[in-house]
């Protein structure tokens, strides 16, 4: 089988604060295929974000600090590349779009200016074949009157267009990952669909791998192949999406599941509070809020994650899935929720986020 074009083994994230060493990954390994999508979902704090910026060092260091792990992309461990080095992963090889598209372009210059930079930095072409590639962009990426747009400025644009500029530049270096942290939060219901179906059809058309971050499950079942599901630094469930929402594994997912609409009797919200990140809890970080806690979640390390279902594909990090444990005890409560009508809505989000304003 061919390497996966993005893996992250063990990756660990910490940040250096006056309250101790915020935990923010720790530990965490996932892969991503190429052409596929992989969403990271958790609630809010659970080290998404900061999984993503690890990859190609976007984050403030300090206080930030990689402390240990390995990130393979395309052959090349990214943890051992030079500053000069990773600028061009990050230019060339690999996009990042961010929830706040005020924030990746210039008020300064015409977004046609900014998307004729872009394609430069990537192929050497003359400005106006930049200029002709740069509208086509536009275009590709649902600009209406692309060819006259293409002079103006940012704050000519709504929301929803300016993020599908910052597609566009992103597109203009033909990636082969982009990494989206969560790019339609700050949209309204309407535009949100418009740009997720955008994303899952430049996706098939391209055969560009997505890191999709997202606190929604409505919107993991419309864009994932497959998905990660974090908590307070760790990785609690991974597995293709299908089997992930058909037979959540880790009770934290069957958790993040109740609260969607449409699931389970009415919307529900987990109880008890998350973690504290500089010290979190041990055994099982979800274990203070687990309705199945045993003894054995309470001490030493988070679970390996060990195949759920005998699915070497489909894994969870619980106690349960070792071999000591009687699997039956988190599945019944997995099956009597998939026992409930299923119909998804994106309509609402859920998950503890906030979603005004800034950038994370
Ligand atoms: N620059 C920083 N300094 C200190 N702590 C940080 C910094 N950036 C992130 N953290 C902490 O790291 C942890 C993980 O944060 P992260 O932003 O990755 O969460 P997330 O899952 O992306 O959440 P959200 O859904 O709110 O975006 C949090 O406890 C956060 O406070
Ligand atoms: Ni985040």
């Amino acid at each position: 089988m061919n390497e996966p074009l993005l893996s992250v083994n063990d990756l660990r994230t910490h940040f250096e604060t006056s309250d101790g060493t915020v935990l923010a990954v720790d530990g965490v390994s996932f892969a991503v295929e190429r052409g596929e999508t992989v969403c990271l979902v958790g609630e809010s704090g659970s080290g998404k974000t900061v999984a993503c910026e690890s990859i190609t060092k976007l984050l403030p260091m300090p206080p930030g600090k990689l402390v240990g792990g390995r990130i393979d992309f395309d052959g090349r461990d990214l943890t051992d590349c030079s500053p000069g080095q990773l600028s061009d992963v990050r230019g060339k090889r690999i996009a990042h779009v961010f929830q706040n598209p005020q924030g990746a372009l210039d008020p300064v210059y015409s977004v046609g200016a900014q998307l004729v930079e872009a394609i430069r930095l990537h192929r050497d072409v003359s400005k106006r074949a930049a200029r002709e590639r740069g509208i086509e962009l536009l275009d590709r990426v649902g600009i209406p009157e692309a060819a006259v747009r293409f002079d103006e400025y940012p704050h000519e644009f709504s929301g929803g267009m300016k993020q599908r500029v910052v597609i566009a530049m992103a597109l203009a270096a033909e990636p082969d990952l982009l990494i989206a942290d969560e790019p339609t939060t700050a949209l309204d219901v309407t535009t949100q669909a418009s740009i997720l179906d955008l994303l899952n059809d430049i996706k098939a058309e391209r055969d560009m791998a997505i890191l999709f971050v997202t606190h929604d499950l409505g919107v993991v079942a419309e864009m994932a192949d497959r998905v990660v599901v974090m908590y307070a630094g760790k990785v609690m469930e991974r597995g293709d999406v299908h089997d992930v929402f058909e037979t959540p594994a880790h009770p934290y997912t069957q958790a993040l599941l109740r609260c969607l609409p449409g699931r389970g009797e009415r919307r529900e919200t987990i109880g008890g509070g998350f973690p504290n990140p500089t010290d979190p809890p041990t055994g099982c970080r979800f274990h203070p809020r687990c309705p199945h806690a045993v003894e054995d979640c309470i001490g030493g390390e988070q679970p390996a994650l060990e195949p759920a279902n005998n699915n070497e594909t489909h894994r969870a990090a619980c106690v349960f899935y070792d071999e000591d444990h009687d699997t039956e005890v988190v599945q019944e409560s997995a099956a009597d929720r998939a026992a409930q009508p299923s119909e998804q809505s994106k309509q609402q989000t859920d998950g503890g986020h906030a979603t005004e304003g800034g950038n994370r």
